[in-house]
């Protein structure tokens, strides 16, 4: 079968981490990566391609060849580009990965399509998208538009559960919390930014912060909106995050915990652990989010879940599920 044809703009943890994923799978993904541009030099990229402080070393080859990015002897041609300037000629290239973080703006989301790309899928929330697509919760929103945004890692985790909660046992309300490893959105050391709490050093506290999954929550599973809140913690770990959820439900049986667990089991994007496992444990599934089943609480009158993502691989993994749907239907 013919393979989706993907251009990385941005090569950064995300852009990195879909290359890797793509890379190092033992199942042929039925995507392939034919360019790459980003700000950084070749050399800087292959370099930081190769080595990775979260997920060791490449498990095989990489090399630069002239203006080429060569993994695993394959030759991938990579642009250093100019910001200023328009992108480099993507016919050919059946979805554009916009990786870079600046597509909030329908002009930049457009750019990649005037350069000749059949699609674009925006790895973060963009206002600027034709369709804001989560797989596992609003997977037939998805009907040939141009322009599609990926949401966020935590919307990727929260929104398929929430989905599955309300489909299963109905949800009258509730509040998602995140307590999310450190990005690259946040300074190693105290820096002025628009959010004072979040100006703060990333690796030396516990920041409270907002997470965009609360307004994408009800994007996505708009049966809900306006019945769950959200909120976040950014904390001093670089790898794998949490989602710790407290929900109202309508039904809940003695069997509930039986009944959850099958329903997660049977959705694509999920997963389920009955270990007491840490965060590390989870650093590469390839999952939206994991249950964690000796977390469950099931009160009175309130359900306590909570479940780990990789915040990084689970989200690149979904975008390369992405563009494989939207290069079915081109
Ligand atoms: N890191 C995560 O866990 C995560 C998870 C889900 C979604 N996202 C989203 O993905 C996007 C990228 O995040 P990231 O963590 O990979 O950031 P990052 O800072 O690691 O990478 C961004 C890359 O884009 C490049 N870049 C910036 N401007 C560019 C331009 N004009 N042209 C070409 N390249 C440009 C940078 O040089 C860098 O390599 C953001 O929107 C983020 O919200 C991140």
């Amino acid at each position: 079968m013919k393979k989706v044809r993907v251009a990385i703009h941005g090569f950064g943890r995300i852009g990195r981490s879909i290359l890797r994923a793509l890379s190092t799978s033992r199942q042929d993904s039925g995507v392939e990566v034919v360019l790459i541009n980003d700000l950084a030099p070749l050399e800087t990229c292959a370099y930081l391609f190769e080595f990775d402080s979260i997920f060791g070393p490449f498990p095989g080859t990489v090399d630069t060849r002239g203006n080429d990015l060569v993994v695993n002897g394959a030759a991938i041609p990579f642009h250093q580009i100019d910001p200023a300037a328009p992108l480099p000629d993507m016919a050919g290239i059946d979805i554009l990965l916009e990786c870079s973080g600046r597509a909030t703006s329908r002009a930049v989301a457009e750019a990649g399509l005037q350069a000749g790309a059949g699609a674009v899928l925006i790895s973060g929330p963009s206002d600027a998208a034709d369709v804001t697509l989560v797989l596992g919760a609003n997977d037939g929103a998805y009907t040939g538009q141009q322009i599609v945004s990926n949401a966020s890692c935590t919307t990727n985790a929260v929104a398929p559960l929430l989905r599955l909660l309300e489909d299963n046992f109905g949800v009258s309300g509730g509040h998602m919390n995140t307590i999310h490893c450190y990005t690259s959105s946040q300074p190693t050391i105290d820096t002025a930014g628009k959010d004072l709490a979040r100006s703060r050093a990333a690796a030396l506290s516990m920041v409270p912060t907002t997470s965009s999954a609360t307004r994408l929550i009800d994007r996505v599973v708009p049966d809900l909106a306006g019945r769950i809140t959200g909120s976040a913690v950014r904390v001093p770990v670089a790898s794998v995050s949490a989602v710790d959820l407290v929900v109202k439900l309508d039904r809940r049986d003695a069997d509930f915990t039986e009944a959850l667990q099958t329903a997660v089991e049977a959705c694509p994007v999920l997963g389920w652990t009955p270990k007491p496992l840490v965060s590390t444990d989870l650093r590469s599934r390839p999952e939206s989010l994991v249950l964690a089943g000796p977390e469950l609480i099931t009160g009175p009158e309130f359900t306590r879940i909570f479940g780990w993502y990789d915040n990084e691989w689970g989200f690149s993994n979904r975008m390369i599920d992405v563009a494989r749907k939207m290069g079915a239907s081109q």
